[in-house]
């Protein structure tokens, strides 16, 4: 059977093209070698008795004579054989000046070819229609290679790669490194793990966010083992014509099957892998059947082939459960962004082969980029390094790693933009705004950095460093985060009592933060723990909130009051805070009009001056239940901690006494009560909102 396919591969093409030349030659061919006249011309033939031959034609209307002597007309030889097509009404006309010709044969029969002829004209048409169906739609959705190559076109592009990468090269990914490392051993020993009788793993997923080194990973596995690597991206399969997919992957894996060795990486796999039968109109045929034929090629993986499959996702919730059973991507691995430790190994890394001066600190460059990926981190040592040539210096140093990481984080300074003075003064203003009720708030924190230094499509931007091993957030910080959000337009408001444009990034994180504390966090006291509107399994129907909604129109009022009543209650405290300290904003704004950009030190200077916000009064979900008065358990740690600072042991200081009101009634700007709140753990999704993951408060 294959081997019929492949005799029939090749000529195919050219199959389809005689046909199409005969179809266009056939009109002319009909009465081969003969030549038509007009009707009257061949009429007069007949009447002259110039014709020893006559024929009828009847469904073709034509008439074909055999003529005495070569015919010959306007001086151009036409041969003894002509032809003359007559219209309807005139047939009888036609029939006597036959019959009167008195020929010696005499036929009203179709011609010998006529039969075959007017078969092909109707079936040939048929035939090509026939074929262009099964070339384009039905064949490679058997899963055979088009001759046209559409299944094929990208197989050039399946050839092995032997990377030179090693695991050093990937830094601050250590349990990464060592899930695959393993990987990499029966790769390279095969016998040793078949001994055992163990079932060789036959896919990783890799998962994490983007620019985290998977694909380095997955190359340096590749490079250690000395294997061949093939790379190709989910969305390369997927294509317009249905089954076109699936050929390409049977073809990778034939591909790859014949190296001794071999890792497949797919990159982007939820493009493919995504669960069968949801999304926009039902299904994707040729999405569900690549992904059929990838589950089919890892179960077909015999016991011989050392083909390893390695998938990249940044989306392991919406995979097809069948994808991630035992047997196919039965490893699942999370590549996450770095910590402050990993940052500076990849800086380490990255800054190898380029000259830094002396008194470069990498570890004060991871410190200033929570939150940057290795995708970043060596994006700012890149472009650390084009401006140090740029600007002919004779190595790298701190402040260009500065401008750098500005630069990747809110890209290129605007020099161009020259700003009113006004509207310099509303960004001071704004900026300030922010970082002035950050630094008041207490659940927040310090304020790292302060800029009106135009910059991509910001004006100017707060920053707020948040402790790097922080995985969780209470519901104090999210309020504190809410309330220095408002913080920029606020101050607008207060001070210039027109508030700007500039507030719309703002709001939306404001938001976005809020309607998560609703309706994921259970942060409210109205709806309780009660997850509204699910995870958005599918980003196109991923609006605010997460995927379908799954409450009531009065559920989904309730929401919006509630969110309203967050951002309100961030409002109001922004308000107080600035309110009071209107003279330390005013000297904010001024240092910041004439420095431009502020750091740590000189924020601590300014802010020596400001009235801290009182705590929040603490709150409960649900207000009837008093907790307990007892506090948590002191560790070792702890107390080894107090003992090293001096500090009398925690367990004798005396229980907060404010515990028993607990159960008052809740309120964001009532003062009081300094119990660490219940920690409602967001758990694996990630955290909402701009300044605690890095990302600045812009205007
Ligand atoms: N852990 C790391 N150590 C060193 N360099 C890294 C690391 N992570 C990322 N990089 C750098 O970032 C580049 C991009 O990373 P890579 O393409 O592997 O990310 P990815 O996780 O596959 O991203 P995506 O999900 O967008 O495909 C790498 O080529 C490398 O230069
Ligand atoms: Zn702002």
């Amino acid at each position: 059977m294959k081997k019929f396919r492949q005799i029939l591969n090749t000529p195919f093409p050219w199959i389809i093209g005689a046909l199409l030349v005969l179809m266009v030659a056939f009109p002319f061919m009909t009465a081969s070698g003969t030549q038509s006249v007009d009707t009257n011309e061949g009429l007069k033939l007949l009447n002259e008795h110039k014709a020893t031959q006559a024929a009828i034609v009847d469904q073709d209307h034509r008439v074909d004579l055999t003529l005495k002597e070569e015919y010959n007309q306007d001086g151009r030889d036409k041969g003894k054989k002509i032809s003359f097509y007559y219209s309807d009404f005139r047939g009888p006309d036609i029939v006597k000046a036959v019959n009167n010709a008195g020929l010696s044969s005499f036929t009203d029969k179709p011609p010998r070819n006529s039969f075959f002829s007017t078969l092909l004209g109707y079936l040939l048409p048929m035939l090509l229609i026939g074929l262009f169906f099964w070339f384009f739609l039905i064949r490679p959705q058997r899963g055979q290679n088009s001759p046209f190559s559409f299944g094929k076109s990208r197989a050039k592009k399946f050839t092995a790669e032997m990377p030179q990468v090693k695991f050093d090269d990937v830094a601050g990914a250590d349990e990464a490194v060592e899930e695959v490392a393993e990987i990499k051993d029966f790769l390279q020993n095969p016998d040793r793990y078949k001994h055992f009788g163990a079932r060789i793993p036959r896919g990783v997923l890799l998962y994490g966010p983007p620019g985290t080194g998977k694909t380095l990973l997955a190359r340096a596995v590749a490079g250690e083992a000395g294997v061949a690597f093939y790379s190709i991206s989910g969305s390369d399969f997927v294509e317009m014509f249905v089954g076109v997919g699936a050929s390409r992957v049977r073809d990778l894996f034939e591909t790859a099957k014949k190296d001794p060795a071999a890792i497949i990486f797919i990159d982007e796999i939820d493009a493919v892998g995504r669960s069968r039968g949801v999304g926009i109109g039902g299904g994707n045929d040729e999405r569900e059947q690549t992904l059929n034929q990838l589950l089919v090629e890892m179960d077909g993986f015999s016991g011989e082939s050392n083909v390893i499959l390695i998938a990249a996702t940044n989306r392991p919730d919406v995979l097809d459960p069948a994808l991630l059973r035992p047997g196919r991507f039965d490893r699942q691995i999370r590549v996450d962004a770095p910590s402050l430790e990993g940052r500076e190994q990849i800086l380490k890394v990255h800054a190898k082969d380029k000259p830094l001066a002396k008194d470069v600190d990498l570890r004060a460059v991871a410190k200033k980029t929570p939150g940057f990926t290795g995708a970043d981190l060596a994006n700012v040592l890149n472009e650390a390094a084009l401006m140090a040539a740029r600007e002919h210096r004779p190595a790298i140093t701190d402040d260009v790693l500065d401008e750098s990481i500005d630069r990747v984080m809110a890209g290129p300074q605007k020099k161009s933009t020259v700003m009113r003075e006004l509207e310099r003064k509303i960004t001071a203003y704004h900026e300030g705004g922010h970082a002035l009720v950050a630094a008041s708030l207490n659940n927040t924190a310090p304020v790292t950095k302060i800029t009106i230094l135009p910059r991509g499509r910001a004006l100017g931007y707060t920053m707020v460093v948040p402790d790097d091993n922080k995985n969780s957030m209470t519901r104090n910080e999210l309020l504190d985060q809410l309330a220095y959000a408002m913080g920029g337009r606020v101050a607008e408001e207060i001070v210039f009592h027109d508030p700007t444009t500039g507030a719309s990034n703002d709001i939306q994180k404001a938001t976005q933060t809020a309607r998560s504390m609703v309706t994921q966090y259970g942060m409210s006291a109205r709806l309780g723990m009660v997850q509204l509107g699910g995870e958005a399994s599918d980003p196109f129907l991923h609006q605010q909130g997460g995927g379908q909604r799954d409450y009531s129109d009065e559920v989904a009022a309730i929401i919006d009051e509630e969110v309203r009543g967050l951002i309100d209650n961030a409002h109001a405290e922004a308000y107080s805070i600035l309110m009071e300290n209107r003279d330390v904003l005013d000297e904010l704004a001024l240092t910041l009009l004439e420095r431009e950009t502020l750091g740590q030190k000189e924020l601590a200077e300014i802010f020596a001056k400001l009235r801290k916000h009182p705590e929040r009064e603490v709150w409960l979900t649900n207000e009837s239940r008093p907790v307990s008065s007892i506090p948590p358990v002191v560790t070792p740690k702890e107390r080894a901690e107090a003992a090293a600072a001096g500090e009398p042991d925690p367990d004798l200081v005396a229980p907060q006494d404010q515990i028993a009101q607990a159960h008052l009634p809740s309120g964001f700007d009532q003062s009081d009560g300094d119990l660490p709140n219940p920690t409602q753990n967001p758990g694996e999704q990630p955290l909402p909102g701009g300044g605690e993951t890095g990302t600045p408060y812009e205007r």
